[in-house]
Protein backbone atom coordinates (compact mmCIF):
# COMPACT_ATOMS: atom_id res chain seq x y z
CA UNK A 1 0.00 0.00 0.00
CA UNK A 2 1.05 3.31 -0.78
CA UNK A 3 2.32 5.01 2.40
CA UNK A 4 0.24 8.45 3.29
CA UNK A 5 -2.18 7.73 0.60
CA UNK A 6 -6.12 6.56 1.04
CA UNK A 7 -5.79 5.33 -2.22
CA UNK A 8 -5.60 1.28 -2.48
CA UNK A 9 -5.50 -1.15 -5.53
CA UNK A 10 -6.62 -3.98 -4.72
CA UNK A 11 -6.76 -7.42 -6.75
CA UNK A 12 -9.57 -10.13 -6.01
CA UNK A 13 -8.02 -13.61 -6.81
CA UNK A 14 -11.54 -14.89 -8.31
CA UNK A 15 -11.08 -18.75 -9.13
CA UNK A 16 -11.79 -22.32 -8.78
CA UNK A 17 -11.92 -23.94 -5.49
CA UNK A 18 -10.86 -28.33 -5.99
CA UNK A 19 -12.96 -29.69 -3.34
CA UNK A 20 -11.09 -31.73 -1.41
CA UNK A 21 -7.46 -31.28 -2.54
CA UNK A 22 -5.75 -28.44 -0.71
CA UNK A 23 -2.15 -28.92 -2.37
CA UNK A 24 -3.37 -28.53 -5.83
CA UNK A 25 -5.19 -25.38 -4.47
CA UNK A 26 -2.44 -23.62 -3.38
CA UNK A 27 -0.25 -24.58 -6.07
CA UNK A 28 -3.43 -23.31 -8.41
CA UNK A 29 -3.58 -20.00 -6.48
CA UNK A 30 0.04 -19.24 -5.91
CA UNK A 31 0.28 -19.54 -9.77
CA UNK A 32 -2.18 -16.46 -9.87
CA UNK A 33 -1.18 -14.64 -7.25
CA UNK A 34 2.19 -14.39 -9.02
CA UNK A 35 0.11 -13.07 -11.86
CA UNK A 36 -1.30 -10.63 -9.79
CA UNK A 37 1.90 -9.34 -8.46
CA UNK A 38 3.00 -9.11 -11.83
CA UNK A 39 0.52 -6.32 -13.45
CA UNK A 40 1.18 -3.12 -14.41
CA UNK A 41 -0.70 -1.61 -11.34
CA UNK A 42 0.66 -3.90 -8.90
CA UNK A 43 -1.60 -4.13 -5.95
CA UNK A 44 -1.59 -2.60 -2.70
CA UNK A 45 -3.91 -5.55 -1.71
CA UNK A 46 -5.20 -9.05 -2.75
CA UNK A 47 -8.43 -11.27 -1.43
CA UNK A 48 -8.51 -14.38 -1.84
CA UNK A 49 -12.06 -16.51 -1.24
CA UNK A 50 -13.74 -18.59 1.44
CA UNK A 51 -12.54 -22.30 2.22
CA UNK A 52 -9.70 -21.76 -0.23
CA UNK A 53 -7.34 -24.98 0.45
CA UNK A 54 -10.22 -27.62 1.40
CA UNK A 55 -13.41 -26.20 -0.88
CA UNK A 56 -16.67 -27.63 0.86
CA UNK A 57 -15.07 -31.74 1.18
CA UNK A 58 -17.03 -31.11 4.31
CA UNK A 59 -17.36 -35.00 4.89
CA UNK A 60 -13.28 -35.09 4.78
CA UNK A 61 -12.66 -31.72 6.75
CA UNK A 62 -11.24 -33.36 10.05
CA UNK A 63 -8.36 -34.62 7.71
CA UNK A 64 -7.88 -31.95 5.49
CA UNK A 65 -8.02 -28.57 7.97
CA UNK A 66 -4.69 -27.26 7.95
CA UNK A 67 -3.52 -27.56 11.47
CA UNK A 68 -3.28 -24.38 13.64
CA UNK A 69 -3.27 -22.90 10.38
CA UNK A 70 0.61 -23.45 10.10
CA UNK A 71 0.98 -24.29 6.53
CA UNK A 72 -0.75 -21.28 5.23
CA UNK A 73 0.32 -18.46 7.50
CA UNK A 74 4.01 -19.51 6.33
CA UNK A 75 3.67 -19.31 3.08
CA UNK A 76 0.98 -16.59 2.92
CA UNK A 77 3.46 -14.17 5.46
CA UNK A 78 6.49 -15.36 2.84
CA UNK A 79 4.32 -14.12 -0.56
CA UNK A 80 3.37 -10.59 1.24
CA UNK A 81 6.61 -9.81 2.74
CA UNK A 82 8.44 -11.15 -0.90
CA UNK A 83 5.78 -9.03 -3.22
CA UNK A 84 5.41 -6.03 0.00
CA UNK A 85 1.67 -6.58 -0.62
CA UNK A 86 -1.44 -6.91 2.15
CA UNK A 87 -3.09 -10.35 2.08
CA UNK A 88 -6.86 -11.11 3.04
CA UNK A 89 -5.77 -14.61 2.76
CA UNK A 90 -9.78 -15.65 2.35
CA UNK A 91 -10.43 -18.23 4.41
CA UNK A 92 -9.27 -22.12 5.20
CA UNK A 93 -10.35 -24.85 7.06
CA UNK A 94 -8.04 -24.52 10.53
CA UNK A 95 -7.83 -27.26 12.95
CA UNK A 96 -7.63 -26.09 16.74
CA UNK A 97 -7.76 -28.24 19.46
CA UNK A 98 -9.64 -30.51 17.09
CA UNK A 99 -12.63 -28.76 16.08
CA UNK A 100 -12.24 -27.04 12.64
CA UNK A 101 -13.16 -23.30 12.03
CA UNK A 102 -13.54 -21.60 8.88
CA UNK A 103 -11.00 -19.12 9.67
CA UNK A 104 -9.70 -15.46 7.55
CA UNK A 105 -6.24 -14.56 7.80
CA UNK A 106 -4.91 -11.15 7.61
CA UNK A 107 -0.72 -10.24 6.14
CA UNK A 108 0.85 -7.17 6.50
CA UNK A 109 3.28 -5.97 3.78
CA UNK A 110 6.21 -7.24 6.16
CA UNK A 111 4.50 -10.63 6.49
CA UNK A 112 3.43 -10.13 10.11
CA UNK A 113 -0.42 -11.77 10.60
CA UNK A 114 -2.31 -9.05 12.09
CA UNK A 115 -5.64 -10.42 12.18
CA UNK A 116 -7.74 -13.55 12.01
CA UNK A 117 -11.32 -14.13 12.20
CA UNK A 118 -13.52 -17.27 12.03
CA UNK A 119 -16.86 -17.68 10.72
CA UNK A 120 -19.61 -16.63 13.53
CA UNK A 121 -23.07 -17.71 11.19
CA UNK A 122 -22.29 -21.47 9.90
CA UNK A 123 -24.36 -21.87 7.14
CA UNK A 124 -26.99 -25.13 7.59
CA UNK A 125 -28.21 -24.28 3.90
CA UNK A 126 -24.52 -26.36 3.21
CA UNK A 127 -24.23 -28.21 6.61
CA UNK A 128 -21.41 -25.78 7.54
CA UNK A 129 -22.62 -26.15 11.58
CA UNK A 130 -22.60 -29.96 10.76
CA UNK A 131 -18.80 -29.97 10.42
CA UNK A 132 -17.53 -27.06 11.74
CA UNK A 133 -17.24 -24.86 14.70
CA UNK A 134 -18.89 -20.93 14.61
CA UNK A 135 -15.89 -18.36 15.78
CA UNK A 136 -17.49 -16.21 18.76
CA UNK A 137 -15.93 -12.76 17.89
CA UNK A 138 -15.82 -10.40 15.24
CA UNK A 139 -12.93 -8.82 14.46
CA UNK A 140 -11.25 -5.73 13.09
CA UNK A 141 -8.16 -4.88 12.05
CA UNK A 142 -5.70 -1.70 10.69
CA UNK A 143 -4.67 -1.50 7.08
CA UNK A 144 -1.67 1.63 6.79
CA UNK A 145 -4.05 2.80 10.11
CA UNK A 146 -7.31 1.99 8.19
CA UNK A 147 -9.62 0.02 10.32
CA UNK A 148 -11.23 -2.65 8.55
CA UNK A 149 -13.62 -5.90 9.34
CA UNK A 150 -14.10 -8.89 7.99
CA UNK A 151 -16.85 -11.56 7.36
CA UNK A 152 -17.44 -14.47 5.56
CA UNK A 153 -19.85 -15.23 3.08
CA UNK A 154 -23.39 -15.98 4.63
CA UNK A 155 -22.35 -13.24 7.22
CA UNK A 156 -23.69 -10.35 4.95
CA UNK A 157 -26.93 -11.73 5.54
CA UNK A 158 -26.52 -10.34 9.61
CA UNK A 159 -26.34 -6.66 9.43
CA UNK A 160 -25.86 -6.22 12.50
CA UNK A 161 -22.44 -7.62 12.44
CA UNK A 162 -21.23 -5.18 9.75
CA UNK A 163 -22.94 -2.35 12.08
CA UNK A 164 -20.92 -3.58 14.76
CA UNK A 165 -17.54 -3.18 12.96
CA UNK A 166 -18.91 0.00 11.23
CA UNK A 167 -19.69 1.58 14.83
CA UNK A 168 -16.49 0.53 15.90
CA UNK A 169 -14.28 2.34 13.09
CA UNK A 170 -13.80 -0.17 10.37
CA UNK A 171 -14.32 2.35 6.66
CA UNK A 172 -14.02 -1.26 4.49
CA UNK A 173 -15.73 -4.51 5.11
CA UNK A 174 -13.60 -7.61 3.50
CA UNK A 175 -15.77 -10.39 2.66
CA UNK A 176 -14.15 -14.04 0.72
CA UNK A 177 -17.00 -16.08 -0.21
CA UNK A 178 -18.14 -19.25 -1.74
CA UNK A 179 -21.81 -18.26 -2.69
CA UNK A 180 -23.48 -20.50 -5.46
CA UNK A 181 -26.62 -20.35 -7.95
CA UNK A 182 -29.10 -19.08 -7.75
CA UNK A 183 -28.41 -16.64 -5.39
CA UNK A 184 -26.46 -13.95 -6.96
CA UNK A 185 -29.55 -11.33 -6.75
CA UNK A 186 -29.39 -12.01 -2.83
CA UNK A 187 -25.05 -11.54 -3.00
CA UNK A 188 -25.15 -8.22 -5.13
CA UNK A 189 -27.64 -6.83 -3.20
CA UNK A 190 -26.86 -7.59 0.54
CA UNK A 191 -23.32 -6.94 -0.44
CA UNK A 192 -24.38 -3.25 -1.65
CA UNK A 193 -26.94 -2.61 1.21
CA UNK A 194 -23.79 -3.50 3.79
CA UNK A 195 -22.07 -0.81 1.61
CA UNK A 196 -24.72 1.81 1.27
CA UNK A 197 -25.83 1.43 4.77
CA UNK A 198 -22.31 1.39 6.90
CA UNK A 199 -21.55 3.96 3.94
CA UNK A 200 -18.06 2.21 3.53
CA UNK A 201 -16.41 0.32 1.08
CA UNK A 202 -17.28 -3.47 0.93
CA UNK A 203 -15.05 -5.86 -1.13
CA UNK A 204 -15.79 -9.14 -1.54
CA UNK A 205 -14.01 -12.54 -3.36
CA UNK A 206 -16.28 -15.14 -4.56
CA UNK A 207 -15.29 -18.36 -5.81
CA UNK A 208 -15.93 -19.97 -9.30
CA UNK A 209 -16.80 -23.52 -10.19
CA UNK A 210 -18.57 -26.65 -8.40
CA UNK A 211 -18.62 -28.79 -5.61
CA UNK A 212 -21.26 -30.86 -5.48
CA UNK A 213 -24.67 -29.83 -6.61
CA UNK A 214 -23.26 -26.24 -6.12
CA UNK A 215 -22.20 -23.89 -8.39
CA UNK A 216 -20.51 -21.05 -7.41
CA UNK A 217 -20.91 -17.71 -9.57
CA UNK A 218 -17.91 -15.76 -9.07
CA UNK A 219 -19.09 -11.60 -9.23
CA UNK A 220 -16.15 -10.85 -7.34
CA UNK A 221 -17.50 -6.51 -6.48
CA UNK A 222 -15.75 -3.90 -5.34
CA UNK A 223 -18.67 -1.84 -4.01
CA UNK A 224 -18.05 1.81 -2.81
CA UNK A 225 -19.74 4.10 0.39
CA UNK A 226 -22.08 5.48 -1.78
CA UNK A 227 -22.80 1.81 -2.93
CA UNK A 228 -21.20 2.41 -6.97
CA UNK A 229 -20.04 -0.38 -8.04
CA UNK A 230 -16.31 -0.16 -8.59
CA UNK A 231 -15.48 -3.74 -10.11
CA UNK A 232 -17.20 -6.56 -10.68
CA UNK A 233 -15.97 -9.93 -12.03
CA UNK A 234 -18.04 -12.43 -14.47
CA UNK A 235 -18.75 -15.75 -13.60
CA UNK A 236 -15.55 -17.38 -14.54
CA UNK A 237 -11.70 -17.46 -12.79
CA UNK A 238 -10.23 -13.83 -13.11
CA UNK A 239 -8.21 -11.65 -11.02
CA UNK A 240 -10.42 -8.52 -10.71
CA UNK A 241 -8.98 -5.17 -9.91
CA UNK A 242 -10.28 -2.01 -8.83
CA UNK A 243 -8.71 1.32 -7.01
CA UNK A 244 -10.43 2.24 -4.16
CA UNK A 245 -10.24 5.99 -2.31
CA UNK A 246 -10.72 5.97 1.50
CA UNK A 247 -11.80 9.43 1.47
CA UNK A 248 -14.97 8.92 -0.09
CA UNK A 249 -16.48 7.24 3.23
CA UNK A 250 -15.79 10.91 4.92
CA UNK A 251 -17.58 12.52 2.01
CA UNK A 252 -20.72 10.32 1.99
CA UNK A 253 -20.98 10.39 5.85
CA UNK A 254 -20.43 14.18 5.65
CA UNK A 255 -23.17 13.98 3.41
CA UNK A 256 -25.50 11.89 5.04
CA UNK A 257 -24.83 11.93 8.49
CA UNK A 258 -26.03 8.40 9.04
CA UNK A 259 -24.33 7.64 12.42
CA UNK A 260 -25.08 11.44 13.40
CA UNK A 261 -28.69 10.69 13.05
CA UNK A 262 -29.03 6.89 14.85
CA UNK A 263 -31.33 6.77 17.93
CA UNK A 264 -30.29 3.54 19.06
CA UNK A 265 -32.67 3.89 22.55
CA UNK A 266 -35.35 3.48 19.92
CA UNK A 267 -34.04 0.33 18.30
CA UNK A 268 -35.05 -2.15 20.91
CA UNK A 269 -39.02 -3.33 21.87
O1 LIG B 1 -26.24 -17.11 2.28
C1 LIG B 1 -26.10 -17.69 1.20
O2 LIG B 1 -27.01 -17.72 0.36
C2 LIG B 1 -24.82 -18.38 0.84
C3 LIG B 1 -23.93 -18.52 2.01
C4 LIG B 1 -22.84 -19.50 1.78
O3 LIG B 1 -22.76 -20.12 0.74
C5 LIG B 1 -21.83 -19.71 2.81
O4 LIG B 1 -21.84 -19.03 3.84
O5 LIG B 1 -20.94 -20.55 2.59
Amino acid sequence: MVENTSCWEIALIQCEIVPGDPKLNRERLEIKMEQAVAAKDKPDLMMLPEMWNTGYALSQIQQLADPEGSETRGWMSDFARRYGVYIIAGSIAEKREGRVYNTMLIFDRDGREIGAYSKIHLFRLMEEEKHLAPGEAPVLFELDGIKSGASICYDIRFPELARTLSLNGARALFVPAQWPHPRLHHWRTLLMARAIENQMYVIACNSTGKSGDDSFFGHSLIIDPWGEIVAEGGEDEEIVNGKIDLSLVDQVRERIPVFADRRPHLYEL
